[in-house]
């Protein structure tokens, strides 16, 4: 089947007073919808439950987005024989014929663009840019994934002998559990969920419990692009209740997650305790947290790593994996460098979502106290030279914060705080800096700043993580271009937005017939 080739979705131009009028109308017709109830969706039907979680706006902490019913370990059950029983015609599909499935849905995604941007709004706090950003991401995964999983069918070239045709042709694995993160609601969930099952694997969706009508909107779309019955198993619910019980449950053949590093260690504990009989091993893809530096040289452009710098720090509040929470900067500019991170940091404006790129509100209360008890550690570590105040009389806002002369092995340097702080240390060159860089157990993004070959072609072979920037911000890797994630504690080692991902969800099989 001819597709077009793959180009990223363009960022919205905010300029245009029509993109402005149209997310304006979306923002009021969002509100009129805020406090529905969203019912749980097994093998296609919608069932209501008892208990219902309220999502509430970040920006407005008394503001209900939606209530979410909420699935128990009956309901789990229900949703792996509804993905059982759908799987059998599911993986007999053709990768083709399950590929159309997303690009209907990447044309339904782009048509609803400026209301899924508005219920990120008003559910995950985010600004319009950066909202606007992650659904751009969401639409790109299911066109890169459906290319990816037409070219998957053709199977490897293998060598060809006289009289046998061999073929390595890949099948899908079972039912897996996809289990996402609250930051990016619309993102990560539509490329978890769709690398899955375009491979032809039937899943059960548990989104997190911050941003749970996002996820709601993404079963709509799915919907609407005819998935069929029982495919994709929307079951909302609270992890402590019915986390470990569908992780760890024999008809599950495979995990992924997206999330901290302490469930993702919790959950690949849980998923590969063996279970006797069972005749398969779990498979666990996991990408985790991330405490992501940008490195600066003397020689380089101070106002683009400055520029890179407060971007990879601030951007979303800092609630971003691949945010870029430290600055390791070399002597003979720090103090030049400091400087400039300061003003930029002081010209940012903080929020609720809005064209002008505002630093938002953090997610929830418990976000709220978390940063501010980092914010006072760095007090004790380093120099407060910019925020360190907040506000939570109505939204959960926090001034991005800038710390410096922080030591290596102080607590700001070494652990997610996943908000907007940022810490600031000194090296006396680029391979110390790139020491400092690496002394964390995570490897996921970070970023040099210098003019010098010698010194990139260093960081290629030294500076430790899955995604590597030269002279450009450590956050924002996009679909099919960077392709996204990290090792160690960062995560299993895949990587988002290309064929390689979709190898996770499937095993090889070698065809020798001879004739
Ligand atoms: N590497 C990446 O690509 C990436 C992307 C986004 C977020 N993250 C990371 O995710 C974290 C923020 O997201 P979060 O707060 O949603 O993470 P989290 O780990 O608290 O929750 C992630 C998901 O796991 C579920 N969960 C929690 N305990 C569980 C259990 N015992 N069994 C099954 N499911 C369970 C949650 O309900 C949620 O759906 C940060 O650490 C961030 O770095 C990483
Ligand atoms: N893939 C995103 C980060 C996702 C994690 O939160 C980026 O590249 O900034």
């Amino acid at each position: 089947m001819p597709v077009a080739p793959f180009k990223n979705d363009a960022p919205t131009d905010w300029g245009n007073p029509e993109n402005k009028e149209e997310l304006n109308s979306s923002l009021e017709f969002v509100k009129t919808e805020l406090g529905k109830e969203y019912p749980l969706v097994i093998g296609g039907r919608e069932i209501s439950t008892e208990h219902k979680l309220a999502s509430y706006n970040p920006a407005l902490h008394n503001e209900v987005v939606g209530y979410v019913c909420q699935a128990g370990k009956d309901d789990i059950e229900t949703a792996i024989t509804a993905a059982r029983k759908a799987y059998e015609s599911w993986s007999s599909a053709t990768f083709q014929e399950r590929a159309l499935h997303l690009f209907k849905a990447a044309e339904i995604m782009k048509r609803r663009k400026a209301e899924l941007i508005a219920w990120q709004v008003y559910e995950a706090g985010k600004n319009w840019t950066e909202a606007d950003g992650e659904i751009n991401e969401a639409t790109d995964f299911l066109e890169m994934y459906g290319r990816n999983a037409i070219k998957l069918e053709q199977g490897q070239e293998l060598v060809s002998l006289p009289g046998i045709e061999n073929r390595l042709e890949y099948k899908p694995l079972g039912v897996g559990a996809i289990i996402s993160p609250w930051n990016f609601p619309l993102a990560i969930v539509t490329g978890m969920t769709v690398s899955a099952i375009v491979t032809g694997n039937t899943v059960l969706l548990k989104p997190a419990s911050l941003t749970p009508v996002v996820a709601a909107k993404f079963m709509e779309i799915m919907h609407e692009a005819d998935i069929p019955d029982g495919v994709i198993n929307f079951v909302p619910g609270s992890s402590g209740e019915m986390g470990d019980y569908m992780v760890a449950h024999r008809d599950i053949n495979f995990v992924s997650f997206t999330g901290s590093k302490e469930v993702g260690l919790r959950i690949d504990e849980v998923a590969h305790t063996r279970i006797p009989d069972q005749r398969w091993i779990k498979r666990v893809v996991a990408e985790m947290g991330g405490k992501n530096g940008v490195v600066v040289d003397e020689s380089a452009d101070l106002d683009a790593a400055a520029d890179g710098i407060v971007t990879s720090a601030f951007g979303y509040q800092g609630q971003k994996c691949s945010a870029g929470s430290r600055a390791i900067i070399h002597e003979n500019v720090y103090d030049v460098m400091v400087n400039k991170i300061i003003e930029r940091t002081q010209a940012l404006q903080v929020g609720s979502g809005n064209e002008n790129n505002a630093i938002g509100p953090v997610i929830d209360e418990k976000a709220f106290k978390k940063i501010n008890e980092y914010v006072e550690i760095g007090k004790n570590e380093g120099i407060l030279v910019c925020g360190g105040d907040s506000d939570d009389t109505e939204g959960y806002y926090i001034t991005p914060t800038v710390i410096k002369d922080v030591t290596p092995e102080s607590r700001i340097m070494k652990e997610e705080i996943f908000g907007p702080v940022l810490a600031i240390c000194k090296v006396a060159n680029v391979e110390e800096g790139v020491e400092v860089y690496n002394n964390t157990e995570f490897g996921l993004t970070g970023a040099l700043y210098t003019n010098k070959r010698d010194q990139i072609m260093y960081a290629r072979q030294k500076m430790d993580c899955g995604n590597l920037f030269f002279n450009g911000k450590c956050t924002g890797a996009l679909v099919g271009v960077q392709p996204f994630g990290g090792y160690y504690m960062s995560g299993t080692g895949s990587k988002t937005g290309c064929m390689d991902y979709l190898l996770n969800f499937v095993q090889a099989k070698t065809c020798a017939e001879n004739f």
